[in-house]
């Protein structure tokens, strides 16, 4: 049996990255780029007007115009216009800026007598609400860094200088394999000496979360001959195979045999944890094997410490195994020495709260937990307010 330490050192050395492609980029949400990224135009592409109001030429010592009254330009205008000396022209917001013209007066600040307009020259100065062009960007300059995740503030930034198409590292095809013969679809009644199926919904949102959606799932009844079938069809068609439950030591627990008749190389079985201990990583060239022990808390904690830091490696993420930070603990905490805990927790207000309900089978911390904490092997007391480790849920 490995530490975690030791677990997560064979995975970091053993990494699998995505080939680079291009993707659409709203597809991309999840990803990270997989280069940088310059912009290809000044943004704003022209000077143009922040307000409804009207455009003038700024005058320190002159608040009054004629407005010419036969024109107005409106967003989308194309026709290139002039201001001529002492006027003021009618625009309206991100309308470009006739030639000549360098400031922008609001409507609610003007006063019109006839043709004449006037206003308040102490509430502004010249350039007021004018959008200069490049004041974002200019052509040419990185916007974006390769490992950036795309997220929807990034899928604006990219569309607004009019990138469409962007590189991203190719996501994994998943399969997922539930074993156990008790297992029930959601919806359907739970008869005696069943249980729902929850690794598949946590495993399958999980994925979807990180923009990975070529996902497979089927489920496998605890017989050898059955299994071996799945674990080939699967084994041969998805660069990521996870599988729930039957990697322990029961009479029906065959899934570690069968992924070494399908040719799957060990790279570890069985680390210094609670809950999860049982678990099974390997690889088969270009492919991950994930054997997730059956157990719901051991399932998610497993996912959540050893498989999406190697998919989000797979798709470009640079420190996968970053916590979110250290906090201090709101109570103490006891274990015995041995096992590394991953403990459902909860921050509030900067402080950390352990939730009761820690044992494997037992999922109603998940729902309220923001994080999950660690607690490394050696230790067997903690005072209340010693900083921990803690990741993102
Ligand atoms: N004699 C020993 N028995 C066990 C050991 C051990 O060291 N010696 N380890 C225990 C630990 S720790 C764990 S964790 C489990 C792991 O067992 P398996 O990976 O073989 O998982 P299963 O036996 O198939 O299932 C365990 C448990 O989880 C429930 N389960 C399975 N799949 C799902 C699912 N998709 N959704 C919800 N619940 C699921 C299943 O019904 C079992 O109750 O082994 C211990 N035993
Ligand atoms: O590793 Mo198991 O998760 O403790 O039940």
């Amino acid at each position: 049996m490995i530490s975690v330490i030791q677990a997560k050192n064979l995975l970091q050395s053993h990494f699998i990255r995505g080939k680079i492609q291009e993707m659409p980029l709203v597809e991309s949400l999840g990803l990270f780029l997989a280069k940088d990224i310059q912009s290809p135009l000044d943004i704003p592409f022209f000077d143009n007007s922040a307000m409804d109001g009207y455009a003038i030429a700024w005058n320190d010592t002159h608040p009054i115009r004629k407005l010419r009254r036969e024109t107005k330009i409106r967003a989308g205008e194309m026709q290139g216009i002039n201001l001529e000396e002492n006027e003021a022209i009618r625009i309206f917001t991100g309308a470009p800026v006739p030639k000549g013209a360098d400031t922008i007066i609001p409507q609610e600040w003007v006063k019109l007598e006839g043709d004449h307009l006037s206003f308040d020259i102490e509430k502004f100065v010249k350039g007021s609400n004018l959008r200069k062009q490049g004041a974002q960007n200019r052509a040419g300059d990185l916007i974006a860094k390769k490992g950036a995740a795309i997220t929807p503030g990034m899928i604006g930034l990219l569309a607004s200088v009019g990138i469409g198409n962007i590189p991203v590292f190719t996501p994994p095809s998943v399969g997922i394999i539930l074993t156990g013969d008790e297992l029930e679809d959601v919806g359907n009644p739970l008869e005696f000496g069943k249980v729902y199926d929850a690794n598949g919904p946590v495993l399958q949102s999980y994925l979807y979360q990180f923009g990975i959606k070529h996902v497979e799932l089927a489920k496998a009844v605890d017989d050898p001959i059955q299994l071996q079938k799945t674990i080939d069809a699967f084994i041969n068609k998805h660069d990521i195979l996870i599988i729930s439950g039957g990697i322990s030591v029961g009479d029906f627990d065959y899934v570690k045999s069968g992924l070494e008749k399908a040719g799957v190389k060990e790279l570890f079985y069985k680390v210094k944890q609670k809950p999860g201990k049982p678990l099974f990583v390997g690889q088969r060239s270009n492919q991950w094997i994930f054997a997730l022990p059956g157990n719901p808390a051991s399932t998610l904690t497993c996912f959540n410490q050893y498989v999406k830091p190697c998919l989000l490696n797979w798709i470009g993420k640079e420190n996968p195994w970053e916590p979110l930070g250290y906090f201090p603990l709101d109570r103490e905490f006891r274990k015995k020495q041995g096992l590394t805990f991953f403990l459902k927790a909860k921050i509030k207000d900067g402080v950390l709260e352990i939730l009761p309900g820690q044992e494997s089978f037992n999922l109603i911390s998940f729902g309220s937990a923001n994080c999950i904490a660690e607690v490394h092997e050696d230790v067997e007391h903690l005072s209340a307010g010693t900083k921990i480790p803690v990741y993102s849920w």
